[in-house]
């Protein structure tokens, strides 16, 4: 049976007893403990290293966390006493049997940084609660040894300077650090020691970096190949490598006798990387060869020799040993215990210390940082700050993305595509209807000038109509390799569009029109389903200007209440009746040929027209006949309804040629009672008419073929005059 050990107790009553074999710096761990319901006892013992049997003792029937140096004897105990949390107050734990411990389901904590951890490197500076105390002191110790401060204290002390000399104590040395997070840091107290004046260091580079971000002159550095490398060359050596079978006595006999005769090897990090027999016996044949020990292979006994040497300094592990450091780590470790005991997650961030270090505010529910959390698998939590990272990365992602869409750019494959910005559509929508308007306006004038052009002949009119046709057809040629262009265009990708288009932007699309919204909407998404893989490549060809806006354009102009879908093809006016031969900006939906709610669009164009015969429409429909067509039946019925009474029109009226005519005398010219305020306007018709009619009479002629009565337009009435009108 143990003696009894002794205990301070803090919060008897307590539900969960934890346990601390030292007493640990500052007593903020103890009410971060205490105020959640845990009992601590706190070992009082003068002994600094507990033995098993106290340790025993401690843990006692029943205990919930400890902290101390451990092994599988001591996590059984822990086990059977219920226990489910350890923590090392260090950040080094090969004082610990990790797997004996995880085999017992128990945490093993420990105080960062901990560069094994994945995410160490999270943050280049991120420093942990040791890295810079640690940090100081390597540098301390390596200005030490260089500067040979021990020797030149016990110097002074021993009564030996008696005068100034020009060779005392002189050194210059280049800085090597072997394989460690500290690097950069213990640069960064060097640099606060002003040691950057030396003519090699060899650095990382995240220390040039940080200098450079201080508008400093970044340091040379440089990484070497080999640790045999680094040997040979380096004037000071600081080890900072964790201890486990890797690092087990890395620097030996044959390494030491590789270094500089007169190099500085400091050793911050844990006694067995160093084999320090080797050591003692290398530092007796070299003495300008120095080392600076914070750490010792039987810690805390020295090697025998090592004391007498002049040219060792050796501390009694004090890296760790500024107030911020040990108190934090006492936090750290107590936290641990008490994240476990309390089934928090675990801190995915475990070099991110401050959250728990903030002594103004409460820590993270989490544990700091558990060793074996993976083997446990306990569930990880990111800090608030990692979470806002990753947010705003995934916030700038989107916003990027959507950034290179809408400027064309797919953020995938880096192909361009057509921009699709819905203002610039907005914009082009509303020069499209001024454009419109202005159209309207003059065909209307257009109109009026229409009964001039009645001295038109018949023949000419045809051979115009023709010509348009021609053009039409032309056109149409052109529009179908334009949209075979499109369609390649599409295929190869490089200029697809993933989404609907915004609105048809051509007349169709006008504000007077009376196409119903969701019938364009409709047509939108007919044609969007159209293309075969959905995407949608617009293109829109400049609108020409007719030269002679009087005459119909053999394209058709979409009337204002026309209840159909848009024509697929767009405007064109006739001061270039040919499509531009430059790469047209047409829409998508503009290039199919024209479908049947065209052919509407001519008729009702051709009933107001008297100059047009109908033949075009005659021309046209079977081609429509073949177009896709997909509104329905009613609309199919309605076209041939149309179709038929275009025919009958023609026949009886356009196409009709009277039988020749023994005119004795003709009234034809005395219509003013039947057209009334038109008079003037039709007069000068009604004169020429007459003026043929007394010339056959004088030939004694037929009437010519020309001048053979034709159903004629009256613009004011917007009807037509028959050619025979009978009174009633
Ligand atoms: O490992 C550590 O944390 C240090 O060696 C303690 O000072």
């Amino acid at each position: 049976m143990a003696k009894p050990i002794s205990i301070e107790v803090w919060n008897p009553s307590g539900k969960y007893r934890v346990v601390s074999t030292k007493s640990m710096p500052g007593t903020r761990w103890i009410r971060l403990l205490t105020d959640q319901d845990c009992r601590v006892e706190i070992c009082t013992e003068k002994k600094t290293i507990l033995s098993v049997e106290d340790i025993l003792a401690l843990i006692g029937e029943k205990c919930d966390g400890l902290t101390e140096d451990w092994s599988e004897v001591l996590f059984s105990a822990l086990k059977r006493a219920g226990g489910t949390a350890f923590s090392n107050m260090a950040v080094g734990y090969n004082n610990v049997d990790v797997d004996a411990a995880t085999k017992y389901g128990v945490a093993v904590g420990n105080t960062p940084p901990n560069p094994f951890l994945e995410s160490a490197n999270f943050r280049l500076l991120q420093v942990g609660v040791l890295t810079e105390t640690t940090a100081e002191l390597a540098a301390s110790l390596s200005l030490a040894a260089a500067r040979r401060i021990v020797e030149a204290d016990q110097f002074m002390r021993a009564g030996l300077y008696d005068g100034w000399l020009p060779h005392l104590y002189d050194l210059n040395h280049t800085l090597v650090f072997y394989e460690c997070q500290m690097v950069s840091l213990v640069q960064h107290r060097l640099i606060f020691f002003e040691w950057n004046d030396y003519p090699e260091l060899v650095l990382p580079i995240a220390y040039g970096q940080f200098l450079q971000a201080n508008g400093e002159q970044p340091v040379t550095w440089k990484r070497a190949a080999t640790m045999e490398d680094v040997l040979r060359e380096a004037d000071v050596i600081s080890l900072h490598p964790i201890l486990d079978k890797t690092t087990y006595h890395l620097i030996n006999k044959e390494r030491l006798s590789i270094m500089k005769k007169d190099a500085i090897l400091v050793n911050c990090s844990r006694g067995p990387v160093v084999d320090e027999a080797a050591l003692v016996e290398h530092l007796k044949v070299n003495p300008m060869f120095r080392v600076g020990l914070d750490v010792f292979e039987d810690e805390p006994y020295l090697k025998p020799g090592l004391a007498e040497l002049k040219n060792a300094i050796v501390v009694p592990h004090i890296a760790s040993a500024s107030k911020w450091t040990r108190e934090g780590m006492a936090t750290l470790a107590a936290l641990n215990v008490l994240g476990k005991i309390k089934g928090y997650p675990v801190w995915a961030d475990p070099n991110l210390v401050e959250p728990f270090l903030d002594e103004n505010s409460p820590p993270p529910a989490v544990c700091p940082s558990i060793v074996n959390a993976k083997q446990l698998v306990l569930s990880q939590k990111m800090d608030a700050l990692i979470v806002f990272y990753v947010v705003m990365m995934f916030v700038l992602g989107s916003f990027l993305s959507h950034f290179l869409s809408c400027n064309g750019i797919d953020d995938c494959s880096g192909a361009l595509r057509y921009q699709t910005e819905s203002e610039k559509a907005k914009k082009e929508r509303r020069k499209e209807k001024k454009r419109e308007k202005k159209e309207k306006r003059e065909k209307a004038g257009q109109e009026h000038e229409e009964s001039k052009r009645s001295k038109h002949s018949h023949k000419k009119r045809k051979y115009e109509e023709r010509k348009q046709l021609n053009q039409k057809d032309t056109y149409n040629a052109k529009a179908k390799a334009i949209a075979g262009a499109v369609e390649q265009l599409e295929g190869s990708g490089l200029t697809e569009e993933h989404e609907q288009p915004y609105s048809i932007q051509n007349v169709c699309d006008s504000s007077e029109s009376s196409q119903d919204s969701s019938k364009r909407r409709k047509l939108v998404a007919t044609n969007v389903n159209q293309n075969s893989h959905g995407s949608i490549l617009r293109i829109r060809l400049p609108l020409v200007k007719q030269k002679d806006a009087t005459l119909p354009t053999s394209m058709p102009i979409v009337k204002e209440k026309d209840p159909m879908p848009p024509a697929s093809m767009p405007v064109l006016k006739q001061k270039d009746p040919e499509p531009s031969a430059t790469m047209p900006t047409v829409k998508q939906k503009d290039l199919k040929p024209p479908t049947r709610n065209q052919t509407d669009l001519d008729l009702s164009r051709a009933s107001e027209e008297p100059c047009f015969s109908g033949r075009r429409v005659t021309e046209t429909a079977p081609k429509m006949e073949a177009a896709d067509f997909p509104y329905g039946k009613s609309t199919s019925k309605r076209s041939r309804r149309i179709d038929e009474m275009e025919r009958q029109f023609r026949e009886l009226i356009v196409d009709w040629n009277p039988p020749p005519l023994q005119l004795e005398y003709s009234d034809i010219g005395n219509q003013d009672w039947l057209v009334g305020s038109s008079k003037r306007r039709s007069s000068h018709n009604s004169n020429m008419v007459k003026a043929h009619t007394e010339g056959s009479l004088s030939h004694g002629s037929s009437v010519p073929s020309s001048l053979q009565p034709q159903a004629r337009y009256l613009p004011d009435f917007g009807t037509y005059q028959l050619p025979y009108v009978i009174p009633y």
